[in-house]
């Protein structure tokens, strides 16, 4: 499998752009006749630049309305062409891309645009060079890669062949089935993008919303199954229109596009296990069984404020490293665990971010083969030096600045916290408050990266995405998209924040970065936790008075019902099927960093959306009454 990227799909200049796909690890490059023209090198020298960085030149494109134009159109369009072959020599490139013609002047034809095609392949021929004929979704005559396939077999030349393009055929519903039928050899380049689904003019949609393979909602994977049966052997390509993408970070999204060919062929092997694929082997998608530990860095002063809080939500200190200033808070299955160690990684994270959840650790099928998963797609292991009696914990750098750790049942790991951990005499009159797991850790982000983040978690782990939802803030807009494995035990939420005033904005600033913004626990009777809460000291987040007439008046709950809700400060929420969710929230810690407290009930599986708008204005005013920890 040889990849390659497109320069349109990345920012920088050209020089940049390749530095960027070359570190990436692509084999080649599609080079975007724009980008060539606004760079200021010669074609040999440019041709040069590639192949110093490593990459071939795999494609050159597009060159436009071709195909079954009238004189004196026709004429110059053929001498259009010659001059860019020529160019194409230059730089050291075989293969052209034509796109199907949208021009008020063009003919149509089927017969008319294979003739052309044709008689332009012997052009073609004299230059050495081969000629790709791709359907625009908005071509005038030719918009589906059926037609512009035909036309190729009429065509009937060795120097003409097709090129597919998922989002084309895809935007259109043409059914990816259609494929299977062409022959591998006259396909002779694959181009790759997703998109989310959005109900759009064609054109407007996939000039700027394609993204990677598996961070939209196109069926890429079907796509490249039916490639992957008619023998094809080529190049697969990503060209990404995408306007987050032009202006984001050329090594990251270079990075996030490898992985998303590396996860496709994955998946496409696993759906076609008899066609041969080159893709490095690698376990299949992490199941992931729940949350085994979520660790903060702290310093004495803070570790002993989050301590404070942790009481008051019924967390007991249980345990002790053996060697460490790493103490373990345990209430349920949640385990917390709060380092102020003047060493190692969650020092350094401490300094970079102050407290902040520096480490999470998930519980999966198998551990080993997990840091394998990651690293076949591009994620860097992690790894710190173990002191006598501890363990040697499998681990990966995170997005974020974080790191992941992950246990299995196996052998040592299961132990941890007995071999690491000495018990402490607890002897404080905390009340256990009945929360019994993570039910979902809210991460943080600069909404331009909330497809990293995406495409992170689900193509190591064996997740899904949920649809996005607005959330809207007094300062501006946060999206949120949740990843979930199947029963609901792996629940993470994307936030992503369009600008710094927002209350999750502000927090990404004031934390230097750190995503986790809160943690979500799950009860199974929220009026009892809150009890037990209310005598451990917890004061909830005050929630406006207007926020329970309209609750009242969308979901008429009976008076006392409503009533309780009102006095301790729930949020509620009711589904179509009658599922219910109830929602708690804490006073804000530090930088806006706050725990919830959740139940759901009748198998609610959403996150409150409606809520959301009305807690961040709560939060909101929360820190702008109360004087929030110095340091
Ligand atoms: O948007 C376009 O014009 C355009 C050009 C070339 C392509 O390969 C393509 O898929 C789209
Ligand atoms: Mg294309």
């Amino acid at each position: 499998m040889k990849t390659a990227i497109a320069t349109v799909s990345i920012s920088g200049d050209l020089r940049e752009k390749l530095a960027a796909i070359a570190a990436a690890g692509f084999d080649g490059v599609e080079i975007f006749e724009n980008d060539f023209l606004a760079f200021d090198a010669s074609p040999r020298d440019v041709g040069k630049m590639v192949r110093d960085h490593g990459l071939e030149i795999s494609l050159f494109q597009p060159f436009r309305d071709f195909e079954g134009m009238p004189e004196p159109q026709r004429s110059r369009a053929f001498e259009r062409a010659r001059r860019k072959f020529n160019l194409m020599n230059e730089l050291g490139t075989d293969l052209v891309l034509i796109c199907s013609n949208v021009s008020p002047l063009a003919l149509g034809g089927i017969d008319r645009a294979a003739n052309d095609l044709n008689a332009l392949g012997d052009v073609a021929k004299e230059h050495g060079v081969r000629i790709g004929y791709e359907a625009l979704a908005w071509g005038r005559y030719i918009n589906d890669h059926r037609d512009a396939w035909e036309i190729v077999r009429r065509a009937d030349h060795d120097q003409v062949g097709l090129i597919l393009d998922t989002f084309h055929s895809l935007a259109r519903k043409v059914p990816n089935e259609s494929i299977r039928s062409i022959p591998g050899n006259k396909i002779f380049f694959v181009q790759l993008a997703d998109a989310p689904m959005i109900d759009m003019d064609l054109l407007y949609w996939s000039r700027h919303f394609r993204n990677m393979p598996g961070e939209g909602d196109l069926d890429v994977t079907g796509f490249m199954s039916a490639i992957a049966a008619t023998g094809y052997d080529g190049v697969i390509s990503l060209e990404i229109f995408n306007d987050q993408f032009r202006g984001g970070s050329a090594r990251s999204i270079s990075q996030d596009g490898h992985r998303s060919l590396v996860y496709l062929m994955d998946q496409v092997r696993r759906t076609e296990p008899d066609i041969k694929i080159e893709v490095p082997s690698m376990p299949p998608r992490v199941e992931v069984e729940g949350i085994e530990f979520v660790e903060f860095a702290a310093n004495e002063q803070e570790a002993s404020e989050l301590g404070a809080m942790l009481s008051t939500l019924g967390f007991a200190k249980t345990k002790r490293h053996i060697a460490k200033a790493v103490d373990l808070w345990q209430q349920g299955d949640i385990r917390i665990v709060v380092n102020t160690d003047q060493t190692g990684f969650a020092h350094s994270s401490y300094l970079t971010h102050g407290t902040n959840v520096c480490d999470i650790g998930l519980k999966v099928s198998d551990a080993k083969a997990t840091v394998e998963r990651a690293k076949a797609l591009g994620a860097a292991p992690f790894s710190q030096p173990v002191g006598p009696g501890e363990l040697e914990i499998p681990a990966i750098r995170g997005l974020g600045g974080g790191i992941m750790h992950f246990v299995d049942r196996s052998g040592d790991l299961a132990k941890v916290w007995e071999t690491e951990f000495t018990p402490l005499s607890t002897g404080a009159n905390v009340i256990n408050a009945g929360l019994t797991r993570v039910d979902h850790v809210a991460e943080t982000m600069p909404y331009e990266d909330m497809l990293t983040w995406l495409l992170f978690n689900t193509s190591l782990f064996d997740t899904h995405k949920t649809p996005m939802v607005d959330v809207v803030d007094p300062a501006g807009l946060v999206r949120s998209q949740a990843i979930e494995n199947a029963d609901g035990s792996f629940r993470v939420t994307l936030n992503g924040a369009e600008n710094a005033r927002t209350f999750a904005g502000r927090f990404l600033e004031e934390s230097f970065g750190s995503p986790v913004q809160h943690l979500a626990f799950e009860c199974h009777d929220i009026f009892k936790t809150v009890e037990a809460l209310t005598s451990n000291g917890f004061k909830p987040l005050v929630i406006s008075p207007n926020y329970y007439d309209d609750l009242d008046a969308r979901f008429g709950l009976e008076e006392d019902r409503m009533e309780m809700l009102k006095q301790r400060g729930i949020l509620y929420d009711r589904d179509d099927q009658g599922g219910e969710y109830f929602q708690l929230y804490s006073p804000t810690y530090a930088e806006g960093f706050f725990f919830e407290i959740v139940e759901r009930k009748g198998g609610y599986s959403g996150y409150g959306a409606a809520n959301a708008q009305f807690r961040i204005a709560a939060q909101k005013r929360h820190l702008r009454h109360y004087a929030m920890p110095k340091r």
